[in-house]
């Protein structure tokens, strides 16, 4: 690295950050002229606004406006890589496309989602798709310090070196994007288009929650269109999961993705009532969306006798095979019961019609059809054929109603299961999954308005939602694209997925694409190992996570004062940089928490919200209780062992794990030696 070229870098930097500055003030100013027309059309009474593309138009200055404020704002580096080619090009890669406004053809950056960055991630000693040498750029902040280059032609072909200076770099706060050290098999899952629906099981830290961001990223960028009009959406398992999640979208320059966990999706998270285990068990089973579906279509009466209706002292009757052919053509080409019953008195009146004008000479206008809509047989007929329902009505009645509860689940479930069914009184608070069932139930009543559908949905964490959770997801998903992530052994949930393909069936996706990770880049390979010994039991058939980092520390104290030993945990941990994460069980948090120094460099988390989250140093309080955690009294007994895996695999360097009680047996490993869980009191 010559001193010239690192200070034409720099200045290339700095021109960058100028072009930022005036791209954003002229963003900023189109914005405001597309503000002021629209006041302008809306004092003009006679002007529309611009239509659908001055709308279209304004939400993508908007978007533009956002990103450009973010690089603008905030103290980031321009941009990260530069690229060779053998055709005499290069181009710096960055997190956004800056060109001047006069030439755009030449641009100063290059937006890490365009085509031809894909080479800088992608282009290696063995298939340099035409790229001679890359660069990789070191910032101190924003300021530009140095560089390293790859010579592909020489058969340089590292970026191992950035990758772990990246993964290592103390962490302070949220999760951080990755697009400077993204890595081929990953960049290959973020780059797949919206057609695609990815499903990816993944060892814990081998990247999911970062390829998932990075594809909404990207597909945002290549499809501007669908997804503004539509929609991107992404599905986590808990709020504390979102908030660490948080920064990585904007920091890509993209503000508009609503990020929610399931039940905040559905409303259940503001349900006031509580279920017992089991029945919230049942609640989420898969055969549940059948006794909904039932619990609306067995509204349908029976045709008795033909229907007579009375009008201008004409007398018109339609038969009792006319009105239940009409039933049966409504009941198999309609799939919501309010159109259903739409067709069905269409039916009807036509049948009406048709008779009347052939008895009169003369069509039926808008008088004689109102009026024989009104006529009090009619009336009746479809209140009990084909009645009006509400999806709280249905619900109430399945609840509240034995004989029709029976009848709804006859076959479908056992007789406990249905009795747990039944409601409490009519006063009784609804529960996170009665709102669940409401959303199934109003599914089959008319279909969901297209406001509340996302062209492309990343659900994360997937294997801990319910049949029934999936089916609210899917329902959502208008253009029918996801990106599914998670780990089977990860789930704690008491319906957690026992295999990918059944779930992704509940998401409306039997036709994912399913694909697993295997590097882990998260835990170095001392403490994976000791995540990879609980693996093996914890009833799930995937593959262990190899790390790409060698190292690691595990420390194990035995104490009897479980608390005090956290405390001293804890505070030898702060002398080395970085966020420590004490993951304690539920019934020792309160006293964990009492001990501990305030400060934001420590963070308390209960074993069953560790999910997803990651420290440089893990302080893990009492593994026994943590595995004994029950997920609301349904635990089955690997969910306990699953939760200490999760614990297990937080650690991003550094892992301490304080006891009282005997270690599980699990975590000894009879064929290992194993320094590493030998107990220092
Ligand atoms: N290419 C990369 N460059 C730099 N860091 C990376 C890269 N890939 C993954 N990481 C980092 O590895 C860590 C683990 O990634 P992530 O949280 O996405 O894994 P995960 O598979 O979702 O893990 P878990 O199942 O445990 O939640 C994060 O700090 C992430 O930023």
């Amino acid at each position: 690295m010559s001193e010239a070229e690192l200070r034409a870098e720099i200045d290339h930097h700095d021109r960058v950050r100028d072009v930022v500055a005036t791209m954003r003030e002229s963003t900023v100013a189109r914005l405001e002229k597309f503000e002021a027309d629209f006041v302008e059309s809306k004092q003009n009474r006679f002007a529309h606004d611009g239509g659908p593309d001055h709308n279209m138009g304004q939400a993508m200055a908007k978007r533009g406006e956002e990103r450009l404020r973010k690089l603008a704002d905030r103290d980031v580096p321009m941009f990260f890589g530069r690229l060779w080619f053998d055709s005499g090009a290069d181009y710096h890669v960055g997190r956004l496309h800056v060109a001047h406004e006069s030439d755009r053809s030449q641009p100063l950056v290059v937006d890490w989602r365009a085509p031809v960055a894909e080479r800088f991630y992608r282009a290696s000693v063995h298939a340099p798709q035409d790229v001679i040498r890359r660069r990789r750029f070191g910032f101190n902040g924003s300021t530009l310090t140095g560089f390293e280059d790859e010579d592909l032609r020489l058969g340089q072909d590292g970026g191992s070196d950035a990758l772990a200076a990246e993964i290592e770099r103390p962490r302070t706060g949220p999760m951080r994007d990755i697009v400077a050290t993204i890595q081929p098999e990953q960049d290959e899952l973020i780059r797949r288009g919206l057609d695609t629906t990815l499903c990816v099981q993944g060892a814990p830290g081998t990247g999911k929650t970062a390829v998932g961001l990075h594809r909404a990223a990207w597909l945002l960028y290549s499809f501007p269109d669908r997804l503004t009009r539509s929609g991107m959406l992404v599905v986590g398992p808990n709020e504390n999961f979102l908030t660490y999640i948080s920064e990585v979208l904007p920091a890509l320059g993209e503000r508009s993705v609503w990020q929610v966990t399931v039940d905040q999706l559905t409303g259940a998270a503001d349900a006031p009532g509580r279920d017992r285990p089991e029945v919230s068990l049942v609640k989420h089973d898969a055969r549940m969306a059948e006794a909904c579906r039932r619990a609306v279509w067995n509204h349908r009466g029976h045709v008795e006798d033909r229907l007579v209706a009375l009008h201008d002292g004409i007398r018109m009757a339609l038969s009792v095979d006319y009105l239940t052919n009409a039933i049966d053509r409504v009941v198999t080409t309609r799939h919501t019961w309010e159109a259903g019953r739409k067709a069905l008195e269409q039916a009807v009146m036509h049948g009406f019609e048709r008779q009347f004008e052939e008895r009169t000479r003369r069509s039926a206008d808008g008088r004689t059809r109102a009026a024989i809509k009104r006529h009090p047989s009619v009336k009746e007929f479809f209140d009990t054929v084909w009645p009006r329902l509400t999806a709280k009505q249905v619900l109430r009645k399945l609840g509240t109603d034995e004989a029709f509860r029976a009848e709804i689940c006859a076959g479908l479930l056992t007789a406990e299961e249905t009795e747990l069914l039944q409601a409490g009184k009519r006063s009784a608070k609804p529960s996170a999954a009665d709102i669940l069932l409401l959303d199934e139930v109003q599914a089959q009543l008319r279909p969901i308005e297209p406001e509340q559908t996302y062209a492309h949905i990343v659900v994360d964490e997937a294997q801990d939602l319910s049949p029934m959770q999936c089916r609210a997801v899917a329902r959502r998903n208008g253009a029918r694209s996801m990106t599914v992530l998670g780990d089977l052994a990860q789930g704690t949930t008491p319906w957690a997925a026992a295999d990918w393909r059944t779930q992704m069936a509940h998401l409306g996706h039997d036709d994912a694409e399913h694909t697993e990770l295997t590097t882990g880049y998260r835990v170095p390979a001392a403490i994976i190992e000791l995540g990879n010994r609980v693996l093996p039991h914890l009833g799930v058939s995937v593959s262990p996570a190899r790390s790409i980092r060698p190292g690691g520390t595990v420390d194990v104290i035995g104490s009897d004062d479980v608390v005090t030993a956290t405390a001293d945990a804890v505070e030898r941990a702060l002398l080395d940089e970085g966020l420590v994460g004490v993951i304690a069980p539920d019934d020792l948090v309160d006293s964990v928490r009492a001990v501990l120094p305030a400060g934001d460099r420590v963070e308390l988390v209960a074993s069953g919200l560790a999910k997803g989250l990651e420290y440089d140093h893990v302080v893990l309080v009492e593994p026994a209780d943590v595995v004994l955690a029950t997920d609301e009294g349904l635990a089955r007994p690997d969910v306990g062992l699953r939760h200490l895996y999760v614990a297990l695999t937080r650690a991003v360097s550094r892992l301490t794990i304080v006891h009282a009680r005997p270690l599980p047996a699990e975590l000894d490993d009879a064929n290992a030696v194993a320094p590493a869980v030998a107990s220092r009191h």
